[in-house]
Protein backbone atom coordinates (compact mmCIF):
# COMPACT_ATOMS: atom_id res chain seq x y z
CA UNK A 1 0.00 0.00 0.00
CA UNK A 2 2.48 2.91 -1.04
CA UNK A 3 1.78 6.02 -1.95
CA UNK A 4 2.82 6.47 -5.88
CA UNK A 5 2.69 9.14 -8.79
CA UNK A 6 3.11 7.66 -11.83
CA UNK A 7 3.55 9.91 -15.21
CA UNK A 8 2.98 12.97 -13.72
CA UNK A 9 3.35 16.10 -15.24
CA UNK A 10 3.25 19.47 -13.95
CA UNK A 11 3.88 23.43 -14.56
CA UNK A 12 2.26 26.22 -13.79
CA UNK A 13 -0.07 28.26 -16.09
CA UNK A 14 1.95 28.04 -19.87
CA UNK A 15 4.93 28.34 -18.10
CA UNK A 16 7.62 25.54 -18.53
CA UNK A 17 7.17 22.03 -17.41
CA UNK A 18 8.70 21.62 -13.92
CA UNK A 19 8.22 17.32 -14.68
CA UNK A 20 6.70 15.20 -17.05
CA UNK A 21 6.20 11.87 -17.02
CA UNK A 22 7.66 11.26 -13.75
CA UNK A 23 7.65 8.42 -11.51
CA UNK A 24 7.79 8.05 -7.91
CA UNK A 25 6.99 6.07 -4.73
CA UNK A 26 7.30 5.69 -1.49
CA UNK A 27 6.50 2.49 0.89
CA UNK A 28 5.26 2.59 4.00
CA UNK A 29 7.65 3.11 6.80
CA UNK A 30 10.62 4.02 4.47
CA UNK A 31 12.30 7.45 4.65
CA UNK A 32 13.14 9.17 1.54
CA UNK A 33 14.98 12.35 0.50
CA UNK A 34 14.04 13.91 -1.95
CA UNK A 35 17.09 16.77 -3.07
CA UNK A 36 17.22 19.01 -6.09
CA UNK A 37 18.25 22.95 -6.90
CA UNK A 38 15.76 25.64 -5.46
CA UNK A 39 13.12 26.46 -7.76
CA UNK A 40 13.38 22.50 -9.06
CA UNK A 41 10.08 21.75 -8.43
CA UNK A 42 10.08 19.93 -5.06
CA UNK A 43 7.49 21.59 -3.49
CA UNK A 44 5.24 21.45 -6.02
CA UNK A 45 5.54 17.60 -6.37
CA UNK A 46 5.04 17.14 -2.60
CA UNK A 47 1.65 19.16 -2.97
CA UNK A 48 0.54 16.90 -5.56
CA UNK A 49 1.38 13.71 -3.96
CA UNK A 50 -0.66 15.73 -0.61
CA UNK A 51 -3.70 16.58 -2.41
CA UNK A 52 -3.33 19.71 -2.69
CA UNK A 53 -3.63 19.84 -6.60
CA UNK A 54 -4.26 17.10 -9.26
CA UNK A 55 -1.57 16.19 -11.55
CA UNK A 56 -1.88 18.05 -15.20
CA UNK A 57 -0.75 14.31 -16.46
CA UNK A 58 -0.38 11.00 -14.92
CA UNK A 59 -1.85 10.11 -11.08
CA UNK A 60 -1.51 9.96 -8.13
CA UNK A 61 -2.53 6.83 -6.20
CA UNK A 62 -2.95 7.21 -2.41
CA UNK A 63 -4.19 3.82 -0.21
CA UNK A 64 -7.27 5.37 2.05
CA UNK A 65 -7.96 8.57 0.03
CA UNK A 66 -11.10 9.53 -0.26
CA UNK A 67 -12.31 10.02 -3.95
CA UNK A 68 -13.58 13.33 -3.37
CA UNK A 69 -10.95 14.56 -0.79
CA UNK A 70 -12.91 15.13 1.89
CA UNK A 71 -12.27 14.13 5.84
CA UNK A 72 -8.44 13.50 7.39
CA UNK A 73 -6.28 12.88 4.38
CA UNK A 74 -3.75 10.30 4.53
CA UNK A 75 -1.08 11.83 3.36
CA UNK A 76 -0.09 15.14 4.91
CA UNK A 77 2.29 17.81 4.50
CA UNK A 78 4.45 20.04 6.65
CA UNK A 79 5.93 23.02 5.22
CA UNK A 80 8.81 25.27 5.44
CA UNK A 81 6.76 28.46 6.81
CA UNK A 82 4.35 27.15 9.35
CA UNK A 83 2.41 30.69 9.42
CA UNK A 84 1.10 30.13 6.19
CA UNK A 85 -0.26 26.72 6.87
CA UNK A 86 -1.96 27.74 9.32
CA UNK A 87 -5.95 29.60 9.94
CA UNK A 88 -4.26 33.33 11.84
CA UNK A 89 -7.94 33.91 13.30
CA UNK A 90 -7.74 30.32 15.09
CA UNK A 91 -6.73 29.51 17.99
CA UNK A 92 -4.14 27.18 18.81
CA UNK A 93 -6.30 24.68 20.49
CA UNK A 94 -8.57 24.88 17.70
CA UNK A 95 -5.89 25.03 15.02
CA UNK A 96 -4.06 21.70 16.81
CA UNK A 97 -7.37 19.73 17.17
CA UNK A 98 -8.80 20.71 13.74
CA UNK A 99 -8.22 17.02 12.38
CA UNK A 100 -7.27 15.18 15.78
CA UNK A 101 -6.86 15.80 19.46
CA UNK A 102 -3.14 15.03 20.46
CA UNK A 103 -2.61 13.13 23.19
CA UNK A 104 -0.09 15.16 26.14
CA UNK A 105 2.61 12.33 25.36
CA UNK A 106 2.88 13.84 21.54
CA UNK A 107 2.45 17.25 23.04
CA UNK A 108 5.28 16.84 25.49
CA UNK A 109 7.49 15.06 23.34
CA UNK A 110 7.63 18.17 20.73
CA UNK A 111 8.33 20.53 23.44
CA UNK A 112 4.53 21.73 23.23
CA UNK A 113 3.36 24.00 26.03
CA UNK A 114 -0.12 24.02 27.51
CA UNK A 115 0.13 28.12 27.82
CA UNK A 116 0.45 28.05 24.10
CA UNK A 117 -3.01 26.68 22.93
CA UNK A 118 -4.73 30.18 24.57
CA UNK A 119 -2.57 31.65 22.16
CA UNK A 120 -3.32 32.95 18.13
CA UNK A 121 -0.71 32.00 15.42
CA UNK A 122 1.06 35.56 15.66
CA UNK A 123 1.65 35.25 19.17
CA UNK A 124 3.99 32.08 18.74
CA UNK A 125 7.56 32.04 17.04
CA UNK A 126 7.97 29.98 13.80
CA UNK A 127 9.08 26.81 15.71
CA UNK A 128 6.62 26.86 18.25
CA UNK A 129 4.19 27.06 15.32
CA UNK A 130 5.96 24.13 13.62
CA UNK A 131 5.85 22.35 16.45
CA UNK A 132 2.15 22.58 16.65
CA UNK A 133 1.90 22.51 12.93
CA UNK A 134 3.65 18.89 13.01
CA UNK A 135 1.37 17.77 16.18
CA UNK A 136 -1.66 18.40 14.12
CA UNK A 137 0.30 16.21 10.97
CA UNK A 138 0.70 13.03 12.99
CA UNK A 139 -3.03 11.73 13.32
CA UNK A 140 -3.56 8.33 13.78
CA UNK A 141 -4.76 7.92 10.14
CA UNK A 142 -1.82 9.74 8.87
CA UNK A 143 0.33 6.88 6.59
CA UNK A 144 2.83 9.53 4.72
CA UNK A 145 4.25 12.64 6.14
CA UNK A 146 5.89 14.89 3.52
CA UNK A 147 8.35 17.11 5.20
CA UNK A 148 9.74 19.88 3.26
CA UNK A 149 12.39 22.39 4.89
CA UNK A 150 10.36 21.27 7.65
CA UNK A 151 13.16 22.40 10.43
CA UNK A 152 15.33 24.86 8.21
CA UNK A 153 14.41 27.43 10.91
CA UNK A 154 15.18 25.44 14.09
CA UNK A 155 17.94 25.79 15.93
CA UNK A 156 20.14 22.66 16.13
CA UNK A 157 19.36 21.02 19.34
CA UNK A 158 15.53 21.87 18.54
CA UNK A 159 15.69 20.05 14.94
CA UNK A 160 17.18 16.87 16.81
CA UNK A 161 14.83 16.77 19.03
CA UNK A 162 11.73 17.41 16.81
CA UNK A 163 13.74 14.66 14.21
CA UNK A 164 13.73 12.18 16.85
CA UNK A 165 10.31 12.39 17.97
CA UNK A 166 8.94 12.13 13.92
CA UNK A 167 11.23 9.43 13.21
CA UNK A 168 9.49 7.47 16.65
CA UNK A 169 6.65 7.70 15.91
CA UNK A 170 6.82 7.15 12.05
CA UNK A 171 8.78 3.67 12.63
CA UNK A 172 6.55 2.76 15.12
CA UNK A 173 3.39 3.33 13.15
CA UNK A 174 5.49 2.69 9.50
CA UNK A 175 4.65 5.99 8.37
CA UNK A 176 5.92 6.65 5.07
CA UNK A 177 8.57 10.09 4.85
CA UNK A 178 9.55 12.13 1.91
CA UNK A 179 12.25 14.61 3.09
CA UNK A 180 12.58 17.35 0.80
CA UNK A 181 15.97 19.70 2.00
CA UNK A 182 18.64 21.38 1.07
CA UNK A 183 20.85 19.89 3.71
CA UNK A 184 22.63 17.14 2.37
CA UNK A 185 24.28 16.04 6.15
CA UNK A 186 20.09 15.51 7.75
CA UNK A 187 18.73 13.80 4.50
CA UNK A 188 22.30 11.28 4.56
CA UNK A 189 21.40 11.04 8.57
CA UNK A 190 17.99 9.93 8.55
CA UNK A 191 16.99 9.01 4.96
CA UNK A 192 17.51 5.01 3.62
CA UNK A 193 17.24 6.37 -0.26
CA UNK A 194 18.01 9.71 -1.55
CA UNK A 195 16.13 10.73 -5.08
CA UNK A 196 17.62 13.47 -6.73
CA UNK A 197 15.59 15.76 -7.97
CA UNK A 198 15.70 18.54 -11.32
N1 LIG B 1 1.67 29.39 -7.65
C1 LIG B 1 2.68 29.53 -8.52
N2 LIG B 1 2.51 30.17 -9.69
C2 LIG B 1 3.51 30.29 -10.58
N3 LIG B 1 4.74 29.78 -10.41
C3 LIG B 1 4.98 29.12 -9.26
C4 LIG B 1 3.97 28.97 -8.26
N4 LIG B 1 4.50 28.26 -7.23
C5 LIG B 1 5.79 28.00 -7.57
N5 LIG B 1 6.07 28.51 -8.78
C6 LIG B 1 7.35 28.42 -9.49
O1 LIG B 1 7.58 27.05 -9.77
C7 LIG B 1 8.97 26.73 -9.64
C8 LIG B 1 9.13 25.56 -8.68
O2 LIG B 1 8.76 25.97 -7.37
P1 LIG B 1 8.88 24.98 -6.13
O3 LIG B 1 8.54 25.78 -4.91
O4 LIG B 1 8.10 23.76 -6.41
O5 LIG B 1 10.44 24.63 -6.18
P2 LIG B 1 11.39 24.00 -5.06
O6 LIG B 1 12.28 23.01 -5.75
O7 LIG B 1 10.58 23.49 -3.92
O8 LIG B 1 12.23 25.27 -4.60
P3 LIG B 1 12.98 25.60 -3.19
O9 LIG B 1 14.03 24.52 -3.01
O10 LIG B 1 13.55 26.95 -3.43
O11 LIG B 1 11.91 25.59 -2.11
C9 LIG B 1 9.67 28.01 -9.19
O12 LIG B 1 10.26 28.60 -10.32
C10 LIG B 1 8.53 28.86 -8.66
O13 LIG B 1 8.79 30.24 -8.88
Amino acid sequence: MRLEGKGIGWRYGNGPWLFSDYDIAIQPGESVGLIGPSGSGKTSLGRLLAGYEKPLTGEVSVPGRSPNHTGYDPVQMIFQHPERAVNPRWSMARTLTEGWSPDAPLLDALGIKDDWLRRYPNELSGGELQRCCIARALGPNTKFLIADEMTTMLDAVTQAQIWHTVLEIASKRQIGLLVISHDHLLVNRICSRIIPFG
